[in-house]
């Protein structure tokens, strides 16, 4: 279990992310005990990558300067054996979007892809229903696409929702828990994904194990979050309450 190193590390996670959830992506991961900062220029994103104990690279509100920040900013990261998480918000939404996504792919050596299955099923290209940055619809294995995924990319990936599933192209771990009221708050996605970020920098070759232990404590802070909450606006506000008192005991 990865959460007290963290919390003792304090690592810094470097974000590259999008306008709607810069502040609470920064936020939860000052609540849970790591330390943020956004910098997406492409004059520092190299240089802040490579003093960040994690990279996370997420499309949400993407532009081509973005992305040109953002290979910079990972190629830097793996040039110094820093991990980089990928969020692919929206990736199948528009063309754009997944061009991007492939490019960012072929040009970084992610460690970890974190989305949810219509992001999953757009890089792994098969026919589904998006919807924005939402999960959308479809029928597909999803186990089956994220072993693919993983093995083509030599990456882990994790893909979120009732039920998250994180592999390294040969083990599987499922995940269950978590509240529906996650769905009902920007950027919930997208924290877990920095805080992801946080669990794996503090985990050297120990990536997968701190995957799953950061979706876990995730889920469980969910929980907890939502039994005190009346709906989406004190929910999230929880969720950061939450993240700051969640112990590894509460997920025994
Ligand atoms: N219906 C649900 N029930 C319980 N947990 C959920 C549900 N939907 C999403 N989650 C949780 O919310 C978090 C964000 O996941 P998800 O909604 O898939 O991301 P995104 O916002 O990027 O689509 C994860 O911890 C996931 O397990
Ligand atoms: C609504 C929206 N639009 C572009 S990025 C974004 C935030 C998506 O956040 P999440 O993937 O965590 O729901
Ligand atoms: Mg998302």
């Amino acid at each position: 279990m990865y959460l007290q190193k963290l919390r003792d590390e304090k690592p810094l996670i470097h974000c590259i992310t999008n306008i709607v959830v810069a502040n609470f992506q920064a936020n939860g991961l000052l609540a849970l005990g790591a330390s943020p900062v956004m910098a997406d220029a492409v004059e520092e994103a190299a240089d802040m990558a490579a003093v960040s104990s994690a990279v996370v690279l997420n499309i949400g509100t993407l532009k081509a300067v973005s992305v040109e920040a953002m290979c910079l900013a990972g190629e830097r990261a793996a040039a110094n054996g820093i991990p980089i998480i990928l969020d692919p918000v929206g990736a199948g939404a528009t063309s754009f979007r997944k061009a991007a996504v492939l490019s960012i792919l072929e040009k970084v050596p992610v460690s970890l892809i974190r989305c949810n299955a219509g992001e999953l099923a757009a890089i792994a290209g098969i026919d589904w229903q998006a919807k924005g940055v939402d999960a959308g619809d479809g029928e597909a294995d999803l186990e089956q696409l994220a072993l693919e995924v993983a093995t083509r990319y030599s990456c882990l990936v994790a893909v979120t929702g009732v039920e998250d599933l994180v592999t390294d192209g040969k083990r599987v771990v499922r995940i269950a828990g978590g509240h529906s009221l996650m769905t009902r708050v920007t950027g919930v996605g997208c924290l877990l994904s920095a805080v992801v970020a946080a669990f794996v920098a503090v985990a050297d070759d120990h990536k997968l194990e701190a995957a799953e232990n950061a979706l876990a404590i995730y889920k469980r802070a969910g929980e907890q979050a939502a039994a005190l909450s009346t709906g989406p606006g004190d929910f999230a506000v929880n969720l950061l309450n939450a993240l700051y008192a969640i112990t590894e005991e509460d997920l025994l």
